[in-house]
């Protein structure tokens, strides 16, 4: 059968989009080709997926029909496009996806001269289908690229397409965020064993509060503010809650994080 999917990197989020996009049938094992130097990492996704694997990232492009998924770190990039300059001279046009933090369509358009190129960046919800991505097209993409993109990370969930310019802050804060929320999870939960709740009950407890407040927030499209108002009784609980946190700047604490983020978003690319 014709290999349709390479990609190279197999790792956390290569495999998040890898299983959702075999689960969904979009594309079949055997028309997947996955690069992958860690021979152990290899064989797992060999074995779980059924897939093409090889340890030679020119033979994806070669291979791979119609896209080119790249989910290596930012760090490796300026190597692998090195070692792909030769290949890209001869005749293949797969649409080539980037998730690399700060990489940008200029550095990626540099390395796959007249490629079609989408940079993106997805989160790790995407494991669960839950995921947010955020896409820009390059100069050569055309209204076909855009569909296959978008196919490809609705498979993981939602999309949005953004100008390049607001890449940086994307990573900063959907990319990232999910580990400022696994964070706050976890303090919520040493909060409850601080207050005398058992561990298990604590993270619990912990996990349905930010899933559920989420899931009330999307349904009913409230603002946060509200919500957090129709929390908050007079004299109560919460608003004493909230005095603390305030005089331990979480909010601005989350409002800088985001910004660094982004910032190092920036530095990555350069
Ligand atoms: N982890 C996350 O939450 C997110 C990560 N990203 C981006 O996704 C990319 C990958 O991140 P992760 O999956 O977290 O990293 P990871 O380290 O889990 O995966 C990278 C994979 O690339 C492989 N690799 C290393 N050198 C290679 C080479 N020369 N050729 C082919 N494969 C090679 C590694 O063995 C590894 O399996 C990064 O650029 C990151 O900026 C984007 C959004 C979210
Ligand atoms: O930490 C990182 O650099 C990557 C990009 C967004 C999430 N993880």
């Amino acid at each position: 059968m014709t290999i349709k999917f390479g990609l190279i990197g197999g790792g956390v989020m290569g495999e998040a989009l890898l299983s959702r996009l075999i689960a969904r049938g979009i594309y079949q094992p055997s028309e997947v080709i996955v690069s992958e130097p860690l021979s152990a990492r290899q064989g797992f996704l060999q074995q779980k997926y059924d897939v093409n694997v090889t340890t030679d990232n020119g033979l994806v492009f070669t291979e791979a029909t119609e896209v080119v998924f790249l989910a290596v770190k930012p760090q490796v990039f300026s190597a692998i496009a090195q070692e792909l300059a030769d290949i890209i001279t001869i005749e293949i046009s797969p649409l080539v996806i980037s998730i690399l933090a700060g990489v940008s369509l200029n550095q990626l358009e540099a390395a796959f001269p007249q490629l079609p190129v989408i940079r993106a960046m997805p989160n790790t919800p995407a494991t669960v289908g839950a995921g947010i991505t955020a896409i820009c097209l390059g100069a050569y993409t055309s209204a076909k690229h855009q569909q296959i993109a978008q196919q490809v990370f609705s498979a993981v969930g939602e999309v949005v397409e953004v100008s390049e310019t607001l890449m940086d802050a994307v990573t900063g804060l959907s990319g990232s965020g999910p580990a400022y929320v696994a964070l706050m999870t976890e303090a919520l939960a040493d909060g409850g064993v601080a207050a005398g709740l058992p561990r298990g009950i604590a993270n619990q407890l912990a996990l349905q509060t930010v899933l559920g407040t989420a899931k009330l927030l999307q349904e009913s499209k409230m603002h946060p503010a509200e919500l957090k108002d129709r929390v908050t009784s007079p004299g109560g609980t919460t608003i004493a809650g909230i005095a603390q946190l305030e005089r331990s700047g979480f909010r601005s604490a989350l409002i800088e994080a985001v910004k660094v983020a982004a910032q190092r978003s920036q530095e990555l690319g350069k």
